[in-house]
């Protein structure tokens, strides 16, 4: 199975002196950064394959029997032979025909509504399998180092995308569609419009219909439109000049507007809410209250001041693995620039106490802590922490009911976590803990949770997350409440519990 990928990997593995190159500003365990590594990737990719095929099976199997019917029922009408009264004449036929319809229609809609949890598990197996597979970082590590060829022999996208490298013509390593599009997008993130310009428009001529190409469009016309080009943008985007600047395409910008300015925001804005100590979540909080800082009430949102310990912060360091590879000064990636591990068992249990303490919420069922660094300009860009999970995976995990973020370090600058869309900006601060609920009581998601980690200017941020999911709250969040319900599909929590 191998042999037929190797040829990449000889072509892929000049990557890795490119990334080795850049071993400062790439995370050690990049897929990239080594022959071993790709090897790695490709036994990741079988595993999915096998899991795929496993799901193809389980769908070709539903579509069997939905031929199988459909043969059935048109037989039916063969037998009719264009003598319908005749057919309806006999009441035998006439009760078969209302019965056939009565119930069949019943089934089939109940068919297409259910999934069962068998069908699903070879595609749930393929997701467990998600932290296996290539992050940001390492994709961003390979577009460096064909962006790196580019420049030192002087390749165009062209070339490349048809897998001509410098002489040395290749036509089985040629790029997708979806590969110089992705490459287009890192050009713009290193700022390099021109040379994304180039990849985008070879992506255009590589997808094969309007539908597929309109990606390549929306991330040429977005880029013009940061640099004010609306003539050219409009282009891409369908659309008149006039109408591009006060289209909804505007709407990609205000986010990046607001969050600019919530970046640089130094003064806070002067609030009705609280500071006062919390003696009430549980019964530990009685002889041992919380400082808080109420910072909002939709999303109902609250910084705890000194609620973790220097102690329990040097315990975290020292029992996670992040020490040993603190060199993420310098990671770029357009979605997150970071690095993240997990914390031991005691640690973890710990905290998880004082978590329940904070938010008065059942720890069981949650996410295992993150402890995230970010180096100078790391940052996380704008993003809800809820995963929109519908019907039946929401039913089995819950989605995340709310999230706590602690501080474990002072930042000299930069780094604070933003919310643009209700105007609040925490500045991180030893020892301290954001909380928030991402969802509201009806379960439905709430928009205005929506945040981002502003890039860090000097020092090194550390923060530790515990996302909390919502079915083990049953009995703790307060009873449902319908105005803020959002259609049906939103309200599962609703639904399992009121019933
Ligand atoms: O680091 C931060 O300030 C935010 C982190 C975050 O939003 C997350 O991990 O989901
Ligand atoms: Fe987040």
């Amino acid at each position: 199975m191998y042999s037929k990928y190797l040829k990449f990997i000889g072509f892929l593995s000049i990557f890795t002196i490119y990334c080795q190159g850049f071993a400062k500003s790439v995370p050690k365990k990049s897929y990239a950064a080594s022959t071993v590594g790709l090897m790695k990737l490709l036994e990741v990719e079988d595993d999915l394959v096998e899991n795929i095929k496993g799901y193809v099976e389980v769908l070709k199997k539903k579509l069997d029997l939905v031929e199988q019917s459909l043969i059935t029922m048109s037989s039916e009408h063969e037998q009719m032979d264009n003598d319908y009264e005749m057919y309806l004449g006999n009441p035998v036929n006439s009760f078969r025909l209302l019965h056939r319809l009565h119930t069949d229609w019943r089934k089939w809609h109940n068919y297409a509504l259910n999934t069962n949890k068998w069908e699903l598990e070879p595609i749930e197996k393929a997701h467990k399998m998600r932290k296996l597979i290539p992050t940001a970082l390492d994709l961003e590590c390979a577009c460096r180092g064909i962006d790196d060829l580019m420049t030192f022999y002087d390749l165009t996208p062209e070339e490349l995308a048809a897998g001509n490298l410098a002489g040395y013509s290749k036509p089985e390593t040629a790029l997708t569609a979806q590969d110089c599009l992705a490459l287009g997008e890192f050009c713009i993130g290193n700022r390099n419009k021109e040379r994304a310009e180039a990849w985008f428009n070879t992506s255009l001529a590589r997808f094969e219909n309007t539908l597929k190409r309109y990606s390549a469009h929306k991330a040429w016309g977005t880029l013009l439109m940061m640099d004010q080009e609306f003539t050219a943008a409009s282009y891409h985007f369908g659309k008149k000049p006039e109408e591009l600047e006060h289209s909804n395409v505007d709407m990609l910008f205000e986010n990046a507007i607001a969050t600019k300015l919530n970046c640089s925001a130094v003064v806070k804005k002067p609030s009705r809410l609280l500071c006062r100590y919390n003696s009430s979540t549980t019964a530990f909080t009685k002889i041992a209250p919380l400082k808080m800082e109420e910072l909002s009430t939709d999303p109902y949102m609250v910084v705890y001041h000194d609620v973790i310990y220097d102690s329990e912060i040097d315990l975290i360091f020292n029992s996670s693995q992040l020490s040993l590879s603190l060199i993420s000064a310098g990671q770029k990636s357009e979605v997150r620039s970071s690095k993240d591990s997990y914390i031991d068992h005691t640690a973890s249990e710990l905290l998880d106490k004082r978590v329940t303490d904070m938010t008065g919420l059942n720890m069981d069922g949650s996410e295992a802590f993150t402890l995230i660094n970010y180096g100078i300009g790391g940052h996380y860009v704008l993003h809800h922490d809820y995963r929109n999970l519908q019907n039946t995976t929401r039913l089995d995990e819950g989605d995340r009911i709310a999230t706590v973020l602690f501080y474990l370090g002072d930042v000299d600058s930069g780094g604070a976590t933003i919310f643009p869309m209700i105007n609040i900006t925490v500045t991180p601060k030893k020892g301290s803990a954001v909380f928030w609920y991402n969802l509201h009581n009806s379960g439905a998601m709430n928009e205005k949770t929506l945040h981002s980690a502003c890039p860090v200017i000097s020092g090194s941020k550390y923060v530790l997350t515990k996302w909390i999911n919502e079915l083990p709250q049953a009995f703790r969040t307060p009873c449902m409440n319908n105005s803020n319900l959002l259609p049906e599909s939103n309200d599962l929590r609703l639904e399992k519990y009121v019933v």
